[in-house]
Parts: structure tokens; C-alpha cells; sequence
């Protein structure tokens, strides 16, 4: 899915996010929550844990997907993950912290974020909105954007340019699969990671 993004010249991978519980690809359509700090968002105290309105309303196939601030602080914890796996909710991905990791972990809950921290959100992050479009590590993600997130990363793919992104994804993966068989056959990793699968690259990455 990333090459087929270089090949169409679309940002929309993200690096770094590291997978914090589950095993499974994370794929779905994304449901977006943006988190500022506290002391940035409203002026009257939240009385709604952030993110609980996108988990009460999304479900199979949907990713939840947490912009957030960079404070020491989670964008998410057990009982979001409790609520979200309770409603088939494929998995979540924060652009910072997030905690209970070994309670999500239990549930094999998907989860990729960028560390791990015991500090609760509360009094420290609001959500500013939901189902917004936000910057997420740098990308805009709309909710309806399609994701795919394992544990190499994260990809998001505009969702008006989805069709062309899997198509290319396919021929990249059908390639891929004929050099895993050919492997299988005895051909040397030289000769099947040869030329031509340099040439691929550079004029994808050139196209
Ligand atoms: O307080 C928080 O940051 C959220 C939390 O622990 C949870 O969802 O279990
Ligand atoms: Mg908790």
C-alpha cells in the first residue's frame, strides 16, 4: 500500500507509530477524534471523556483515529478499548501515548501509538472534535478516509483515490507473490530482488 502511494506521488504513510497491543491489520474506514490540551480547549471543564462519542457510534470496519497535542499524557486507555472491541471496532491508532496497554493487550484490541505512559488524559487533554478532518503525524485524515495499519505503520488513503491506490497496491502484491514463489523454486534472493525490482522502484518513484 505505501509503494502504491509513492507510485501515485500521495503522501499518507506514517512511520514511527509503533504497534502497543493486537495482532491483527488494522483496516477501516477512519473515525477521527482531535485532542488539544486542556488549557487550550474549551473554556468550561469537559464532562465527556475524549473519544467516547466516536467509540459510542462506530463499529466494524471502522478505525478510531486520535490526533493528538504531544503532551506526556494517553489519548487512550482500557475502558475506550473495553467499549471499543465490546462494539467490533477494528482498532485504534494515537498520534501520541497511550496507557493500560497490557488490559488492551488481554483483549487483543489493535492498538499502534507512539509510547506507552501510565498519566491519565484527564484534566490534561479535551477533545476539540470529532469526526473532523485533522493532521495526524503530519497527514490530513478525513473520517471516511480508508486506513491500514500493521506493524510496519500506518497508511491512509484519501478516500476519492482509493479505488486507484488498491489497484496498484494489487500489481505490487502479485509481483511480490511471484517473487516469493520463485524463491520458493530455489531462484537466488540476487536474481529475484535483481534489476528489475530496483527499476520498479525508481520508476515508480519517479512517475
Ligand atoms: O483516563 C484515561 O486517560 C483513560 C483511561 O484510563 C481509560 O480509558 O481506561
Ligand atoms: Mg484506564
Amino acid at each position: 500500500m505505501s509503494d502504491a502511494l509513492d507510485a501515485l506521488g500521495l503522501p499518507g504513510a506514517v512511520s514511527d507509530l509503533i504497534r502497543l497491543s493486537g495482532d491483527a491489520p488494522v483496516v477501516g474506514r477512519a473515525v477521527t477524534v482531535d485532542l488539544v490540551s486542556a488549557e487550550q480547549g474549551p473554556a468550561a471543564p469537559s464532562t465527556r471523556h475524549l473519544a467516547t462519542a466516536a467509540v459510542a457510534t462506530s463499529g466494524p470496519e471502522e478505525v478510531i483515529v486520535v490526533a493528538h497535542p504531544g503532551l506526556p499524557c494517553a489519548g487512550w486507555g482500557g475502558l475506550l478499548t473495553k467499549a471499543a472491541s465490546l462494539r467490533g471496532i477494528a482498532g485504534t491508532l494515537v498520534d501520541g501515548p497511550v496507557r493500560d496497554v497490557d488490559e488492551s493487550r488481554a483483549l487483543g484490541y489493535s492498538i499502534l501509538g507512539r509510547s506507552a505512559t501510565p498519566v491519565t488524559a484527564r484534566g490534561r487533554l479535551v477533545e476539540d472534535s470529532w469526526s473532523e478532518t485533522i493532521t495526524f503525524a503530519g497527514v490530513r485524515v478525513a473520517t471516511g478516509d480508508l486506513v491500514r495499519a500493521d506493524g510496519s505503520g500506518i497508511v491512509f488513503i484519501p478516500f476519492d483515490r482509493a479505488a486507484e491506490v488498491i489497484e496498484r497496491a494489487r500489481q505490487f502484491a502479485a509481483r511480490e507473490s511471484a517473487m516469493s514463489a520463485a524463491l520458493d523454486q530455489g531462484e537466488v534472493i540476487t536474481a529475484v530482488m535483481g534489476a528489475s525490482y530496483e527499476e520498479l522502484a525508481g520508476r515508480v518513484a519517479h512517475s
